[in-house]
């Protein structure tokens, strides 16, 4: 089974290149660890890919899209429809995520993981595991089977888009009513109360928020899903959506490309990853903290710290896309700047 094969798959990162990869930042021409962060994803990159010298070849954002049975209890200020809608969208160049990634020099691949709609739409990647979860205010939103073989499509699009020389992944997702789905899989398996997960996803009323919270409540107390069994967390009080990113993130870790988190949405799916097995945080990078509060949550839980703090909540991938420049200018400062060897200054030590 792909899951299995990719669970046991996954390794731990490569010392000697990142110890190469130190020796080489210790010997550009600046103060030692005067890049900071930009020092820490060299590094991490080198111990994931084995390269001393990364390259950035082929950036992709990978969006899974998927409905939410859960809708129907009024926790989205969007009407569900907007998923199929924006799905479509993904594929006409208008969307934010469209114009952010062409920015970055990098693509988008549209996953279909379970749209409530027929998109029959070039450019999206027909994946649907089913039509939507079923509302899980009134039982699971999916079977154990239904969530992993979710898990398994972003396992077989990584490797796909492995085939085609992607070496830096982005995580975006489209799904109505997910802020929900991430706030219920998040609260069980951080231990936190609902309460401080949940946020006003695309746009609630103060009163909506509430109804949000109890909504969350009551499906966590009627689903009981176990927090040592993330992949029953998933499944019960999770999304579609969230487990094809769930999977993209272990078919990253068990392919050794690094892969970005995105928002709420995506994180929850790391923390889902992370749960499940935990050597795949090594290939996990964050980007943007989400202006939804349960991204912190989670970014603490798993010992992340975000790049950069914009207040954004668009999700689709839009934060990791926005971190590709970051990645960039890492890469580029660690291959072009000098060395002590070409500069005509010592190299400069720290006061013991
Ligand atoms: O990425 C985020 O942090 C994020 C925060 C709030 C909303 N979103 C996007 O808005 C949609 C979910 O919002 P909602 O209110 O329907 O749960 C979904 O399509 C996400 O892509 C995304
Ligand atoms: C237009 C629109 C775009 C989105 N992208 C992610 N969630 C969204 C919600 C709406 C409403």
């Amino acid at each position: 089974m792909l899951f299995d094969t990719t669970i046991n798959s996954i390794k731990g990162l490569d010392n000697e290149a990142m110890e190469k990869a130190q020796e080489r930042l210790d010997n550009l021409t600046k103060p030692l660890g005067s890049l900071g962060r930009l020092e820490w994803i060299i590094k991490k990159l080198a111990g994931i890919t084995g390269e001393v010298i990364p390259s950035l070849r082929k950036k992709t954002v990978v969006i899974m899209c998927a409905d939410n049975g859960v809708v129907e209890e009024g926790v989205s200020s969007c009407p569900k429809s907007v998923t199929s809608t924006v799905t479509r969208n993904f594929t006409r160049g208008i969307t934010g995520i469209n114009v952010f990634t062409k920015h970055a020099g990098a693509d988008i691949v549209v996953v279909d993981v379970g749209v409530d709609d027929e998109i029959n739409c070039d450019g999206v990647i027909n994946r649907k595991v089913k039509m939507g979860t079923d509302n899980m205010a009134k039982g699971p939103a999916m079977s154990r089977k239904e969530a992993i073989k979710a898990m398994e499509v972003g396992m077989e699009i990584v490797e796909e888009l492995k085939l085609k020389g992607v070496n830096l992944l982005g995580t975006g997702e489209m799904g109505i009513g997910n802020t929900t789905t991430s706030a219920a899989v998040s609260a069980v398996l951080t231990g936190n109360p609902v309460e401080i997960m949940v946020g006003k996803g695309s746009g609630l009323t103060n009163e909506a928020l509430l109804n949000k919270i109890s909504v969350i409540k009551h499906a966590i107390e009627l689903n009981k899903p176990d927090p040592k069994d993330p992949i029953d967390v998933l499944a019960k009080v999770g999304g579609l959506d969230i487990a094809g990113l769930t999977g993209c993130f272990l078919g990253a870790a068990a392919n050794r490309i690094p892969i970005l988190i995105d928002g709420f949405i995506s994180a929850a799916a790391a923390l889902v990853a992370i749960n499940i097995k935990p050597e795949a945080k090594d290939y996990i990078f964050p980007s943007h903290g989400s202006a939804e509060p349960g991204s912190k949550k989670i970014m603490e839980n798993i010992g992340m710290e975000p790049m950069l703090n914009l207040e954004m909540r668009l999700g689709e991938g839009t934060g990791a896309a926005l971190a590709f420049h970051i990645f960039d200018m890492a890469v580029t400062a660690y291959t072009k700047m000098g060395t002590f060897n070409d500069a005509t200054i010592e190299k400069y030590h720290p006061l013991e």
